[in-house]
């Protein structure tokens, strides 16, 4: 059996919804399907989702709106597309005019059930569209299956007693269709993952229900070394390790959400990225580590800029007993969470997601750690980014640092920061924003565009699975 999520991009229409259902009639293992909501139709559309946190933030702000109608039409113009009962559409009506009017613990557990709608009733029109094109479809509510999550409205986590609430599901001859990007606390609320969110119900799924393969379907070919968005006509990856995989999309591969990785490595199921556009391509599979062996030395390269930095100095920082406690108990005070802390024997640096961080909590956390530790010198650099060089092959290589940093000295690029060692599979550099775009593209094209190596060479590489 197959687990098979469709992202927003490959249910934004009728159109689309056409092609994604001939991809499940096509394999009976495709027996198990998440659905995204409606995501953008062209360059400059809106997804549902960010529509929903319109509507939500309208609702709260106490203003009168057309969202609903708004969101309506784009089930409308899907449903209509197959014909579906009126009654469906109706439904789906109905329950977006009538979210404003719920009760909810809070604003949080508002927007997160706000939110949690564009997939829920896409997964319910899905399921009308597959019955009404003779395939057997039932929509599965996240309650119904046990989906239990953390108290944490907008960025919840799985709760490991689901997994034996699958495992209690029974199967009968249909197809299950699964909403993606939510769940239920114990206290029965609304509760949805961070943003890309569906990809790791169909990781929960794949894992829960023990399926042989977790078919992911996007919009691209497959994951290419580098995002496509940066460097132009990368060369795809056919094949990764889940590890690979982490690293990269923690770092900007948005194509797969990093969270998304974990029950798949938990449930050893591996995963194939592919192009519901395409579907006869074979997208690239991520796959167990020892199942690979990978001779590249740098399979993909990416950056971020969600992320800002504080830079401390104190001369003997080293031989201070507690020094970093300090900080870390201000940092606990504030509830903040650090990325990465790379320290020298006076320096400390300590890396932070910076949406996770407003204005305010910055200045209370830099005046409690300036007045606590008292530094020689302290900055708060929010002009950071982070690229990541990433590849199994490196572990045995020596000299893969320098193909890094010399394209970037070559064209006067500067790193504030290299980390390497903690992983044994990436680098990791810091830079200024306004660089990490190009400093990826040197690098890319530094492994991939030397001559040395063609793509055909470069695929070649990657040996077949040994189990
Ligand atoms: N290395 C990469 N390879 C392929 N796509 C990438 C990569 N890095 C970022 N992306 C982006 O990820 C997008 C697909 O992810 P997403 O928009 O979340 O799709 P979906 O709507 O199917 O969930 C691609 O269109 C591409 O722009
Ligand atoms: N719809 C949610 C969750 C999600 O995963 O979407 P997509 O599969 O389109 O990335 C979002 O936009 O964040």
């Amino acid at each position: 059996m197959k687990v098979v999520k469709f992202g927003g991009s490959s249910l934004a229409d009728a159109a689309q919804f056409k092609k994604v259902i001939q991809i499940i009639q096509a394999d009976p293992k495709r027996q198990v399907v998440v659905t995204s909501a409606p995501g953008k139709r062209f360059d400059g559309d809106i997804k549902v989702t960010d529509l929903l946190i319109k509507y939500a933030n309208a609702t709260l702000a106490g203003k009168k709106n057309t969202y609903a109608a708004d969101i309506f039409a784009r089930y409308q113009e899907i449903g209509t597309g197959f014909d579906v009962d009126q009654a469906v559409l109706s439904d789906i009506q109905a329950k977006l005019v009538a979210l404003p009017n719920k009760t909810y613990p809070n604003s949080d557990y508002l927007m997160a059930a706000f939110k949690a709608h564009g997939e829920r009733l896409n997964a319910e029109l899905f399921a009308a569209c597959l019955n009404k094109l003779g395939t057997k479809a039932r929509f599965i509510d996240p309650s119904e299956a046990g989906i239990l999550l953390s108290d944490n409205p907008n960025g919840a986590s799985i709760l490991e007693e689901t997994y034996a609430n699958l495992a209690k599901l029974k199967f009968a001859d249909e197809k299950l269709v699964f909403p993606g990007f939510f769940g239920f606390t114990k206290h029965s609320d609304i509760v949805t993952f961070a943003r890309g969110g569906s990809d790791i119900t169909g990781s929960i799924l794949a894992r829960g229900l023990h399926a042989s393969l977790y078919e992911n379907f996007t919009d691209v070919n497959a994951i290419y070394a580098a995002n496509p968005k940066i460097v132009k006509n990368p060369i795809p990856i056919s094949k990764m390790t889940f590890r690979e995989m982490r690293e990269l999309s923690y770092a900007g591969f948005s194509v797969f959400n990093d969270e998304a990785i974990i029950p798949a490595i938990q449930g050893q199921v591996p995963i194939n990225v592919k192009n519901t556009n395409s579907p006869e391509l074979p997208g690239t599979l991520i796959v167990p580590e020892k199942a690979l062996s990978i001779k590249r030395p740098v399979t993909g390269i990416t950056g971020s800029n969600r992320f800002a930095a504080l830079y401390l100095h104190r001369y003997l920082l080293n031989k201070e007993v507690g020094f970093t406690l300090k900080i870390l108990q201000i940092l606990y005070k504030y509830g903040v969470s650090y990325e990465h802390m790379p320290s020298g024997i006076d320096d400390l640096t300590i890396i932070f997601d910076r949406n996770q961080l407003d204005d305010d909590t910055i200045h209370k956390m830099c005046h409690d750690i300036q007045i606590t530790v008292n530094p020689d010198d302290m900055e708060w650099i929010d002009d950071y980014a982070i690229i990541m060089v990433v590849g199994e092959g490196m572990r045995a290589r020596i000299g893969t640092i320098e193909n890094i940093i010399r394209p970037l000295a070559d064209h006067d690029i500067a790193v504030h920061m290299i980390n390497q060692g903690a992983s044994r599979i990436s680098i990791m550099l810091g830079t200024r924003e306004s660089d990490a775009d190009n400093a990826i593209r040197y690098i890319y094209d530094n492994f991939f565009k030397t001559g040395k190596s063609t793509v055909a060479q470069l695929q070649a590489s990657v040996d077949s699975p040994i189990s």
